[in-house]
């Protein structure tokens, strides 16, 4: 992780780090809520930076004050080097910002999206007839130029989306929920896109809660619930950190996942470290999560206890299972 060293709990002197991001115990209230709890991160440029937790946890409120479109109550943030709060228009200047929905204009054609929003920037209409062009190509909707908003399907609006964001051609981008909503394979080409803008230096910082686009995103990543960051690791590092290599999923029927918890605890525990690499179980309301280096191992012990599971699978461990071990509960209630 790049830590925050500032002792004081005051951002680095500007210049001194390579930093896009960097926010010291910055909290939001609205009124007696806390919806953002004194939370510190830095982000290097050029990486992609993750905020994964779940709804409700805080991610939305600290996009929206990163770019410098709501207040922070307390706390220090640098955006490229910058204030939000005391120099906004020049801070976002520098981002491009995908809102959790998209808010593209559904009258004009898909060229027009992008060139009145160059407008906005007050950027010279040459200019943006080719930029349009390069970046209807990098989103792949050339085909699509000419045809209104509304004709898109999900994952054309969503690229749509990104390639107006960038036409200030921005430094660091910022994404709420790129993909929810959004097809598999649709999401597929969006990771795509997002990837080769990463491999062109731009850094990029995204919400989500979807563990899946974390871990194939995410150079680096909090955790957050909330409103407080959990961990902060890289997708691997965290589960290397918080979880076992190999997850053993039972299911015995819904009524006594709790007392076969118990029971199969016994059975591990007695099984011993070394075979199976046993650490802990999960009792989840429809299954019970085994967590063991070795799965299989785990699961002939339990067949060797005389338990019979009516279904079972052996998988990696995932961000999903940092998740509840940090916090007791799944991303995705
Ligand atoms: N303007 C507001 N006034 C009062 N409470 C708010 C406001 N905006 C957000 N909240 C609350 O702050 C908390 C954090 O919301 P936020 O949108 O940041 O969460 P999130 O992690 O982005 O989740 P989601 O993906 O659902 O947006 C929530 O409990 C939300 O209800």
């Amino acid at each position: 992780m790049t830590s925050i060293t500032t002792s004081a709990g005051a951002v680095s002197a500007p210049g001194a780090r390579d930093l896009a991001i960097e926010a010291v115990e910055v909290t939001k209230r609205y009124g007696d809520f806390t919806a953002v709890d004194g939370i510190s991160f830095a982000v290097t440029r050029g990486e992609a930076f993750g905020l994964l937790g779940p709804n409700g946890a805080g991610k939305s409120t600290t996009m929206r004050m990163i770019a410098a479109v709501s207040a922070r109550t307390s706390g220090q943030m640098r955006v490229a080097g910058l204030d939000p709060e005391t120099e906004g228009p020049r801070v976002r200047a520098r981002l491009g910002v995908i809102p959790q929905q998209d808010n593209l204009d559904e009258e004009l054609t898909v060229r027009e999206n992008i060139i009145m929003y160059g407008r906005y920037f007050g950027l010279p209409r040459r200019f943006l007839l080719a930029k349009a062009d390069e970046l209807l190509e990098f989103a792949q909707l050339t085909h699509k130029a000419s045809a209104r908003v509304e004709d898109l399907s999900g994952g054309m609006k969503r690229r749509l989306t990104i390639a107006r964001a960038l036409v200030n051609e921005p430094e660091i981008l910022l994404l709420d929920e790129p993909t929810t909503g959004l097809d598999p394979q649709a999401r597929h080409v969006l990771w795509d896109r997002l990837f080769r803008l990463k491999e062109s230096g731009t850094t990029l910082v995204l919400t989500t809660h979807h563990m899946d686009e974390a871990e194939q995103l995410c150079d680096r990543l909090v955790v957050v619930d909330h409103g407080t960051i959990m961990a902060e690791g890289s997708p691997a590092g965290l589960i290397r950190e918080h979880s076992t290599r190999e997850v053993l999923e039972v299911r015995f029927g819904m009524d006594r996942n709790a007392q076969l918890g118990a029971e199969l605890e016994e059975v591990l525990g007695r099984a011993g470290d070394t075979a199976t690499g046993y650490s802990h179980i999960e009792v989840l309301p429809d299954r019970l999560l085994v967590y063991a280096a070795h799965a299989e191992a785990a699961l002939g012990a339990i067949h060797a206890s005389g338990h019979r599971p009516m279904t079972s699978l052996v998988r990696r461990s995932s961000l999903e299972d940092v998740f509840l071990r940090l916090t007791g509960r799944t991303l995705v209630d």
